[in-house]
């Protein structure tokens, strides 16, 4: 795996990754794979006014707030975004996210596609990862299968994510998530290029190559 100490000893920020796409296309599913294959990726926790779902534990699948407590949260600052997804708040806790990235680790965040958005703006050197359904019809299937939203919620999440399917070109990649460990497999691709790519793994590259010359 790769590693974001680099070879003088010096930390470097670590990455952050953010996981984005429609409602239902698996993001949640996605990430939990990853969080048992690849232990090093932190994961946000966000902040939302929406209620619990069966099974859902606060601080473990979100920090479960009232409207006003989110609001609260926003005047102070302390996120890093925030959006209005299908009548309730959602957003991401700023310091964590700053702290971690200085500790040198990689941090996934799973969000929607306006506070993606939001973070790229902030964090341009960001990976942004839209992921994406094999097709609208299988869309529509997994959020029916899930079952935890009305016929009512999932017309209205489906008509989002026609209009987030159009953000696509905002975003560095496109993963289809078709099987959930081909999507697994190809995150994972990405974070280490990425990682080779910013020079983490031979950070003073140029001055070998000036010394084999
Ligand atoms: N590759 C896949 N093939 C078939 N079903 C899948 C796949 N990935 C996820 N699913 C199923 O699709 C449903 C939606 O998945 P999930 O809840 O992870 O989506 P999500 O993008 O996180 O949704 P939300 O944005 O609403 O939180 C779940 O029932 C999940 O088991
Ligand atoms: N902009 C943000 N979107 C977020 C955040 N946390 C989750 N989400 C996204 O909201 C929708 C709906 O989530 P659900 O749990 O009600 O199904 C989904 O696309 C999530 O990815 C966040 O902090 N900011």
């Amino acid at each position: 795996m790769t590693s974001n100490k680099v070879a003088s000893g010096t930390r470097t920020q670590g990455i952050l990754v953010v996981i984005s796409g429609p409602s239902g296309v698996g993001k949640g599913t996605v990430c939990s794979a990853l969080r048992k294959s690849a232990p090093e990726l932190i994961y946000s926790v966000s902040a939302t006014t929406r209620m619990p779902r069966t099974g859902e534990m606060e601080g473990v699948n979100y920090f479960f707030k009232s409207k006003e407590e989110f609001k609260q949260l926003i005047e102070n600052e302390e996120m890093l975004e925030w959006a209005e997804y299908v009548g309730n708040y959602y957003g991401t806790p700023r310091k964590f996210v700053e702290d971690t990235l200085a500790t040198g680790k990689d941090v996934i965040l799973e969000i929607e596609v306006q506070g993606a958005l939001k973070v790229k703006q902030k964090f341009p050197e960001g990976v942004f990862i839209f992921l994406m359904p094999p097709s609208l019809s299988e869309l529509q299937n997994r959020l029916v299968t899930r079952g935890t939203d009305s016929a009512e919620l999932i017309a209205s999440r489906l008509s989002v994510a026609r209009d987030e399917i159009a953000l696509l070109e905002h975003y560095n990649y496109a993963v289809v998530n078709d099987q959930v460990e081909n999507a697994c497999s190809k995150i994972m691709a990405i974070i280490t290029a990425e990682h080779c790519r910013r020079e983490r793994l031979f950070p003073n590259i140029s001055e070998w190559i000036d010394e084999v010359k």
